[in-house]
């Protein structure tokens, strides 16, 4: 029999999410019917959607949610061979029991030599976010000019390469001299620290006099407010996160927006990636390619050990990541 090591939610957040919110448990699990199959989490990721979707889906002593690029040790599926990994969603586990039906199998052609956590970073959640909200939410065209803010992480860094690979100026903003160093070495046309400019709106002005025809905005609050007036005419948002706001015991007032919407004609839509999962393999191939081509960098911000999540967590909401945060069990 195994025993599985699980991270519950004891208690829901208030503000910033504290480690004492935590708690780790031990899961008996059942030996195997047929049909079933035993995997064990070898990469876990944490996100930022975790902290809203902990309030509005979970309960106190629920698991907490998440995936995992996990390693089928056991099977009693034909279909599932033991050796072989998939991508799961079945919250902050080592070890956990399925009948195969909630898993993807990592594509056939994956590389030996990319890690397998890209899976859950660059060429997985996050890099789809970045495909499907670029080029079908903002629908841009060569030649444009993008900005995209928390453009360090890993749906930002990916925004914005595919954006040069698109053709298009990008302008991203970053927390941390450190960040904003890569984002230059990736290939943004421009990069700035968030937390030391002196004045936001002079800064964006500076970094595209002409306006912005595509903001991808991951951060929303008081950015988003100053960002909306530098859009160019028919500029497109797509409202992709509001981490600025998750931690917020007090709801930020404002923006007013429609001036600028009214004015410039613009379009602001919000998405889940989800909703583009229909077109899942189109993107997982698109973005594979890029990093294999070497047009697509990655970088990850690895924590080590399965009792480092919480720490791992919070750490990713305080940005202490540069790229995408994966946990390696
Ligand atoms: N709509 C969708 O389907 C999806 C939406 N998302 C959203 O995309 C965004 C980015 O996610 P992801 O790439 O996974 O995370 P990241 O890897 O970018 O990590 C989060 C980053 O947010 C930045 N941050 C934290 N607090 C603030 C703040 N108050 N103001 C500005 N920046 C802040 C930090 O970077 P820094 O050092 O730069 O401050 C931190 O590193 C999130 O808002 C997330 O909710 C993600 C996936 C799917
Ligand atoms: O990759 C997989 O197969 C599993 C995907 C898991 C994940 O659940 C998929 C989608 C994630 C979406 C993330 C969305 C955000 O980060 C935006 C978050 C919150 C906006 C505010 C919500 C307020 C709710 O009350």
């Amino acid at each position: 029999m195994v025993t599985a090591k699980v991270w519950v939610l004891k208690k829901h957040f208030e503000g910033f999410p504290q480690t004492s919110d935590f708690e780790m448990k031990q899961e008996a699990l059942a030996n195997l019917k047929d049909g079933e199959l035993l995997l064990e989490s070898v990469f876990l990721s944490v996100d930022p959607y975790m902290r809203p979707y902990s309030k509005r889906d979970m309960k106190e002593g629920d698991v907490m949610i998440g995936t995992q690029v996990a390693r089928i040790v056991e099977s009693k599926n034909p279909a599932f061979a033991v050796g072989a990994f998939v991508v799961a969603n079945r919250g902050w586990r080592t070890h956990f029991i399925s009948d195969g039906k909630d898993l993807n199998l990592l594509p056939a052609s994956w590389p030996e030599s990319l890690p397998k956590s890209l899976a859950l970073g660059t060429v997985g959640m996050p890099g789809l976010t970045a495909y499907f909200g670029l080029f079908e939410v903002c629908k841009m065209k060569p030649g444009e000019t993008v900005l995209v803010n928390a453009a360090a992480g890993a749906v930002g860094s990916v925004v914005g390469q595919l954006a040069k690979i698109g053709g298009c100026k990008v302008v991203g903003c970053a927390g941390s001299d450190s960040k904003v160093a890569y984002l230059k070495k990736i290939g943004f046309d421009e990069a700035f620290n968030y937390k030391t400019v002196t004045c936001l709106d002079e800064t964006l002005r500076k970094a595209s006099p002409d306006g912005y025809d595509c903001f991808f905005d991951n951060v929303g609050g008081e950015f988003a407010s100053i960002a909306i007036n530098h859009m160019k005419k028919y500029g497109r948002i797509a409202v992709c996160g509001a981490i600025s706001q998750y931690n917020d015991t007090v709801p930020q007032k404002g923006p007013y927006i429609q001036f600028p919407m009214i004015f410039n004609e613009l379009s602001m839509k919000g998405f889940i990636v989800t909703s583009w999962y229909n077109r899942r393999e189109e993107g997982v191939k698109a973005l594979l390619k890029w990093v294999l081509e070497g047009k697509l960098k990655y970088h990850e911000q690895v924590t080590e050990r399965f009792e480092n999540m919480p720490a791992a967590f919070i750490g990713m909401l305080k940005g202490e990541n540069l790229g995408k945060a994966i946990i390696k069990v």
